[in-house]
């Protein structure tokens, strides 16, 4: 007991009287540990959150009450990237967009999914073919998902593709400073005239603009796409200016390519370690989802979520004053030994076996899409892709650790592998359960999407009163709208 009162009393205090005599001021010791209290940025004031209970008296606020943070907002535009859900005037640009990830336009992006995951199974084989098995598992990743990304958001394909995709790396590549992101984007460098890091943004919007603009234009001929952006020009009517369109854009590039990528990633990872559930996964591919679950809540691909009131908001009878930021770590909720029990670290996509939040104690605890009414827009769009992704290659191939893997998970703006994922690739000795064709294919002639979970309505707030995240559905049919 001594020793006990020694290391949780004593010896935080001396050391925080020690850094306090040195300038060093903050947060005061605790224990237990605090779940909330309040830091300071500056002259911003952070309420740190790691409580799901907390949260859950939070999550009753409207859309109008709880806005994002805006300092991250500065932040963002001075990099030219996504405006989209800081705006005074989201709540426009969330009923516009919704309608454009509808089960009916997901469903007519599968074919472009299909489409590039194969190219990249075609491109794996030839290479295992040519005697080198081994592959850098996160760059074939990224490369494919944005891939995905370019042609769902904005229909880019062909030459055009390669060259926005060659853009769009190097923006990230200025955006991130990251020497990962070097590394993976020299290749694309060496083929082409490299990009000033200044130029780029401007760039990008000219060349965005002029697809928006060829794409108004085959509108008006009748043309149909089913691609983000097509969607979005049906439902805006004019009402959009161009620079919000190329925005919009932006979004639905950024917002879905990183996430979805890092998603898939960690999943190679994992069923790399755990070679029964690729085997699982062949079976049945309903266990799909417990394995998405699994992967987020591990490594989710969004380690926080960040809001901020917008009026004085009383949480269980204390008031979080207006203007004051929440940063909600999400990282934390998702590996609290008090909220998933003594196996929190471990690997078991079985927890999510009939029960939507992993068995959670507060479902609020397993929040890897958000939150509330501003919660992932595209995360119905990440299970097609993810789904969509794994069948095809558990279809094909085995996948195993190569001795090269250092694990090293590392926070670059994202949860991301610290020194690549070298994995080796071969092929499938298994029986495939779709002999002859590959699952989604035949997913895509027949039927809707089962799995996609929508309600009926086009314009689907999602997560209200239920709480977080409803991967397969009876959350997101529409409740108290705070759109
Ligand atoms: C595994 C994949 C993905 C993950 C983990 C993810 C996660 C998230 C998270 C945590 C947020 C912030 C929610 C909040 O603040 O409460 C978000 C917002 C958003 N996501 Fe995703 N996302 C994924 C895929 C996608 C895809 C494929 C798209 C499609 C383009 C997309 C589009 C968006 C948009 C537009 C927003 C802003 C929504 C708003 O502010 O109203 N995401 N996502």
């Amino acid at each position: 007991m001594p020793l006990l009162f020694k290391r949780c009393w004593i010896s935080p205090v001396r050391a925080q009287t020690k850094l306090r005599q040195n300038g060093f001021v903050g947060p005061a010791t605790s224990f237990p540990l605090r779940k909330v209290f309040v830091y300071w940025q500056g002259i911003e004031p952070f309420v740190y959150v790691a409580d799901p209970e907390f949260l859950s008296d939070i999550e009753r606020c409207i859309g109008e009450e709880l806005g994002k943070t805006k300092c991250i907002q500065e932040r963002q535009r001075a990099n030219v990237w996504q405006r989209f859900g800081y705006g005074d005037d989201w709540t426009r640009h969330r009923h516009m967009i919704t309608p454009a990830f509808s089960p009916l336009n997901l469903k007519g992006m599968a074919n472009m999914m299909v489409e590039s995951t194969t190219n990249m199974l075609d491109r794996w084989a030839i290479q295992i073919n040519s005697g080198n098995p081994v592959f850098d598992m996160e760059k074939e990743i990224v490369v494919t998902a944005g891939e995905i990304s370019a042609k769902t958001s904005f229909g880019v394909t062909g030459e055009n593709a390669t060259q926005f995709l060659k853009n769009l790396r190097a923006m990230q590549l200025a955006l991130f400073h990251s020497h990962r992101y070097a590394y993976h984007l020299a290749a694309f460098w060496i083929s082409s005239k490299p990009l000033k890091p200044r130029g780029l943004g401007k760039e990008i919007d000219s060349l965005l603009l002029s697809i928006i603009n060829e794409r108004k234009r085959s509108l008006v001929e009748g043309d149909d796409h089913h691609d983000l952006l097509g969607s979005l020009l049906k439902a805006e009517k004019g009402e959009f200016t161009a620079t919000e369109l190329v925005d919009e854009c932006k979004t639905f590039f950024f917002a879905g390519v990183e996430t979805t990528a890092l998603a898939l990633t960690w999943t190679f990872m994992l069923l790399a370690i755990h070679p029964k559930w690729q085997d699982t996964l062949r079976d049945e591919i309903r266990q799909m989802s417990w394995v998405m679950n699994e992967v987020l809540r591990l490594y989710p691909s969004a380690l926080n979520a960040q809001r901020q009131a917008r009026r004085d908001i009383e949480v269980n009878g204390r008031v979080i004053p207006n203007g004051t930021n929440i940063w909600i770590d999400v990282v934390a909720m998702h590996h609290d030994v008090d909220l998933w029990g003594d196996d929190f670290n471990e690997f078991k996509p079985e927890r999510f076996d009939g029960d939507l939040y992993g068995g959670c104690k507060n479902k609020m605890g397993f929040m890897p899409f958000g939150f509330g009414g501003r919660m992932c827009i595209g995360r119905n769009m990440a299970f097609m892709e993810y789904k969509i992704l794994f069948s095809l290659v558990l279809s094909r191939f085995e996948i195993s650790f190569s001795p090269g893997y250092r694990h090293s998970p590392k926070h670059v703006f994202s949860l991301r592998p610290g020194y690549d994922l070298p994995l080796i690739v071969s092929n499938s000795g298994a029986s495939s359960p779709y002999p002859g064709k590959s699952p989604m294919v035949e997913f895509r002639i027949s039927e809707p999407p089962k799995f996609l979970g929508f309600g009926s309505g086009s314009i689907m707030p999602v997560g209200h009163g239920s709480g977080a995240w409803t991967p397969n559905g009876p959350g997101m049919v529409s409740g108290n709208s705070d759109l």
